[in-house]
């Protein structure tokens, strides 16, 4: 009802700014928030069409091309620009969209923040030289975020820390690659999406307060206010779905985009506290691997929407073997969702989780399959499952399971 009740505003004002493509309404954005609401498309239909008239002719194809003009319209033919490329579906789109439109002035950075995932680096950088063919540059800045994430526990703060790292990393390779052209790129291609705006803050010239902001993305609340690099984010009024229909549209790989969102901010946001305190970083990164890994071995990975491990900072008491353990909990999470504004837990595949995990992560709470116990620490020790404890799912593998290990320790 929220949205329409956005639409409503937006109609009798007669500001049709939101999402607003050549004179069309953005039928797409009054779609939010309905998709879990009992009959939220039949109502927005009516209203839409019954009540505004609204015709239906908004096209990918002519969001491409309004693009495309309008970067063209922005960047001189001189002038050069960065783009901020995590390997994730939004700015793989953005980059290639914004390739199209200026060519090889278009120059690639993905950063190594410390906060990626296990061997994420490594796999970005060879899946882009190898599939999307686009010049990308690395630059290793783990060390600068870390120190500077050094006892923080506010989720806000550290995307505000991020955001602000990210900035100061691509001012300086604007400053390098002044030095290779002659001249200093000016802009900075972002893959915004609509939801980054909308959870960050209220929507820009809305004039509302009323407006929560969900959370800072780096991208959009994270940036420091005097940043010089100006920005151009053509996906900014797109939702993900959308996203991933003009990435087809652009010819992007599958695999780029069916991959599951993963935030900016990485894992410092996966890591429920100080994530330089420990090894929850590298506990967190291990169990997420196997869970995805998991996940793509049941042939499930892209009916969900996103899957992931977070780190609790508590400690909880489990038994594994005969000895009683006080060690780490991690959940697992994984959702369905449509446009990343609504979601739902995995209800369907739930009862196959017990396959998804196949006795790699293995619990002692059958109720509560989001515990995982024996502790990550000790799996990742290489511990096999002990067959007389708690819940040993009927799929193990222990020979898949030892398997694993061995891949991911490289021993
Ligand atoms: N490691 C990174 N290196 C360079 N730029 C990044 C990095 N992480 C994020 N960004 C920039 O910040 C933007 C927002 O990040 P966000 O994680 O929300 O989206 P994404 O990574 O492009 O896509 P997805 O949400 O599908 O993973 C990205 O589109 C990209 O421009």
């Amino acid at each position: 009802m929220l949205a329409l009740g956005r639409a409503w505003e937006t109609a009798l004002s007669g500001d049709n700014t939101f999402g607003c493509w050549g004179g069309k309404l953005m039928i797409s954005f009054l779609f939010v928030k309905v998709t879990h609401s009992p009959e939220g498309m039949e109502t927005l239909r009516y209203f839409l069409f019954d009540v505004c008239g609204v015709n239906a002719g908004w096209k990918m194809e002519d969001v491409m091309d309004e693009e495309i003009e309008v970067i063209n319209n922005t960047v001189a033919p001189d002038d050069h620009v960065i783009c901020a490329l995590s390997g994730g579906v939004d700015s793989t789109v953005a980059a290639t969209l914004v390739h199209k439109a200026i060519g090889d002035r278009l120059h690639c950075v993905f950063v190594d923040n410390g906060l990626l995932r296990y061997k994420e680096r490594e796999r970005v950088m060879e899946t882009f030289e190898r599939d999307l063919h686009l010049p990308v540059t690395c630059v290793d800045a783990s060390e600068q975020f870390l120190s500077k994430l050094k006892g923080v526990v506010d989720p806000e703060m550290k995307r505000k820390i991020i955001g602000k790292e990210f900035i100061c990393i691509f001012d300086a390779f604007a400053h390098e690659l002044e030095q290779k052209l002659g001249k200093k790129p000016a802009f900075l291609v972002q893959g915004t999406l609509y939801p980054d705006v909308i959870e960050s803050c209220p929507p820009p010239g809305s004039g509302r307060t009323h407006s929560h902001t969900i959370k800072s993305h780096h991208n959009v609340g994270g940036l420091p206010k005097d940043m010089k690099l100006k920005l151009i984010e053509p996906l900014k009024l797109l939702f993900k779905d959308e996203v991933r229909q003009l990435g087809r549209i652009l010819k992007v790989p599958e695999p780029f985009l069916k991959r599951h969102p993963f935030p900016g901010p990485g894992l410092a946001v996966r890591v429920l506290g100080d994530v330089t305190e420990g090894n929850a970083l590298d506990i967190v990164r291990q169990v997420d691997e196997i869970f995805i890994q998991s996940i793509k071995d049941a042939g499930i990975y892209d009916s969900i929407w996103q899957a992931f491990a977070v780190f609790l900072p508590v400690k909880s008491v489990g038994v594994q073997g005969d000895q009683r353990t006080h060690s780490y909990v991690v959940t697992l999470r994984a959702v369905t969702s449509q446009d990343g504004m609504t979601a739902d837990w995995v209800e369907e595949e739930f009862g196959a989780w017990g396959e998804v995990v196949e006795g790699e992560i293995y619990n002692t709470a059958p109720d509560d399959s989001s515990v995982l116990s024996p502790t990550p620490a000790t799996l990742l020790n290489g511990s096999p499952p002990c067959p007389n404890q708690g819940t040993v799912l009927k799929t193990v593998s222990l020979k898949k399971f030892l398997k694993r290990f061995v891949t991911m320790f490289e021993v």
